[in-house]
């Protein structure tokens, strides 16, 4: 009796061209066929066909292409490390053919937002740039082509593979190209300083700061003068020769010591913004020695490195030779791989890997805690002291405050900054708790001299809960 079943059976020792492509769906071709009249043994095999040949067609076409590229074109290879990453990065932003890209990655804009002419108003201004594809351009007349890929890596930024290429054997229109955005990044930044920051163990721009003017920062003018032109007589081109010649390694260090809030990291802001350096911002704290070792041999050959609480380095010392660790340097040593020691310090200053020709400043609020080996001179050369704030830093505040701004008389403004200077104790609160109550009250120096009082009270107030509070936890501790 004949089979109804529409799953006929393939006749013995024939093998389908559809099952070798498919197992099994030779079995449900005939019924395909039936109802729609497709003969999938004579279809599938075409299809696979074709896709075999668009496959070769485009590995050919890749091959073809990728051996042009190596043997008629030059190719700059940005690093994404490196500050031209984001010169390249910002030119390419702001150029019509980036708009074309339709993967983009988007990031905050850390230079606008808060420079002059951005009035303030674009909080966090995001800057698009084009990602994990490839643009093709005219620059100057010459086609161009732009890569930007993800690449496998630990990081983030690791991932990242930047070029341009350009066809000919001559890198001359690429280097004009570099040249352009090297100058546009830097006209950007004009009046700006720019601070790095360490993440991830490793030197990232942080932000752009409008470049604050020495005379902002309150110190005795002499030796702000002085220390001005030591610096400045340090980065001039000769004397690093002088240097050079003697065998003495270029570089100056400074130690800023005093309260907080008394101005060391504004004076230290401001020489960078004075002398068109970039700062480099680094807190002991927060790194160990390996990473500190690394991060000094990162550094560009004129900067600034700001160290912030230098004094943790030997306070962790100090701390150890009244405990169980009575050798000095084997004390630090114990701590190693945890938190940045004394001798990795020290090395990491003088070390050879150490760049020269930076200037280095330190800051610390408890100078006595520091060990004699760190400020010894030719580590520090020079120390400067800041001091709470006295009648005339307290005078020149209130003048910075309200002098000049609308509605305000001056003459009237200098008899308030008298009248105000003369119920401030001398020597009690840092220019930073000064500053503060004038700010709240910018809008009047007459409240601002009324309040005087008021505040002062309530300061010492604080300041005698925070006592109590700190004697009762050490009690009960
Ligand atoms: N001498 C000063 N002249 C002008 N402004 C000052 C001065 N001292 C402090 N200020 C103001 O007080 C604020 C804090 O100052 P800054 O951070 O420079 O102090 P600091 O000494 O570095 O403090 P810390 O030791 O806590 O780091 C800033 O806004 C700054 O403008």
């Amino acid at each position: 009796m004949a089979s109804s079943s529409p799953f006929q059976p393939l006749p013995q020792g024939q093998v389908s061209v559809l099952e070798l492509f498919f197992p099994g769906l030779s079995r449900i071709s005939p019924v395909i066929q039936r109802y729609t009249g497709i003969n999938l043994d004579a279809v599938v095999p075409l299809v696979c066909l074709c896709g075999f040949l668009v496959f070769l067609y485009k590995r050919g076409y890749q091959d073809i292409s990728n051996w042009v590229q190596k043997s008629f074109s030059s190719t700059v290879h940005v690093s994404c490390n490196s500050e031209v990453h984001e010169m390249v990065l910002a030119w390419v932003s702001n150029q019509p053919f980036a708009k074309d890209s339709r993967s983009f990655l988007v990031n905050i804009d850390l230079k606008k937002g808060y420079g002059p002419g951005a009035n303030g108003s674009v909080k966090k201004p995001l800057q698009y740039a084009p990602w994990n594809g490839e643009l093709r351009f005219w620059y100057k007349n010459y086609p161009l082509v732009y890569r930007r890929m993800e690449k496998k890596g630990d990081l983030f930024r690791d991932r990242e593979e930047v070029s341009i290429s350009c066809l000919g054997w001559s890198s001359r229109i690429l280097k004009d190209l570099l040249e352009e955005c090297r100058q546009r990044y830097l006209d950007d930044l004009q009046g700006q300083t720019l601070i790095f920051e360490v993440r991830s163990g490793r030197w990232e721009q942080s932000k752009a700061r409008c470049i604050r003017q020495i005379s902002t920062v309150l110190h005795e003018d002499k030796e702000k003068e002085a220390l001005l032109s030591d610096i400045s007589s340090f980065l001039d081109p000769d004397t690093r020769e002088w240097y050079t010649k003697r065998g003495i390694p270029y570089r100056r260090g400074y130690l800023l010591y005093g309260p907080p809030g008394t101005g060391k990291s504004s004076l230290s802001l401001s020489i960078a913004g004075h002398f068109d350096l970039d700062i480099y911002i680094l807190n002991l704290a927060s790194v160990d020695d390996r990473t500190l070792n690394m991060l000094f041999a990162q550094l560009p050959q004129h900067c600034v490195i700001l160290l912030e609480d230098v004094d943790v380095a030997s306070q962790s010392r100090s701390q150890d030779k009244e405990t169980e660790h009575p050798n000095p340097m084997s004390s630090l040593s114990e701590k190693q791989g945890k938190e940045v020691t004394l001798s990795g310090l020290l090395n990491a200053l003088d070390g050879v890997g150490s760049q020269e020709g930076r200037v280095l400043i330190m800051t610390t609020n408890y100078i006595e805690r520091l060990d004699d080996a760190l400020i010894r001179p030719g580590r520090v050369d020079w120390k400067i002291q800041f001091r709470l704030a006295d009648k005339d830093i307290i005078c020149q505040l209130f003048r910075i405050v309200f002098k000049g701004s609308d509605g305000n008389d001056n003459e009237a403004v200098e008899r308030h900054a008298k009248n105000f200077a003369s119920r401030v104790p001398e020597s009690e609160f840092s220019p930073a708790e000064v500053l503060s109550l004038l700010l709240e009250n910018r809008q009047s120096p007459g409240s601002a001299v009324a309040r005087v009082e008021a505040w002062i009270a309530k300061v010492r107030k604080e300041r005698g809960n925070k006592l109590k509070r700190e004697g009762s936890w050490v009690h009960t501790a």
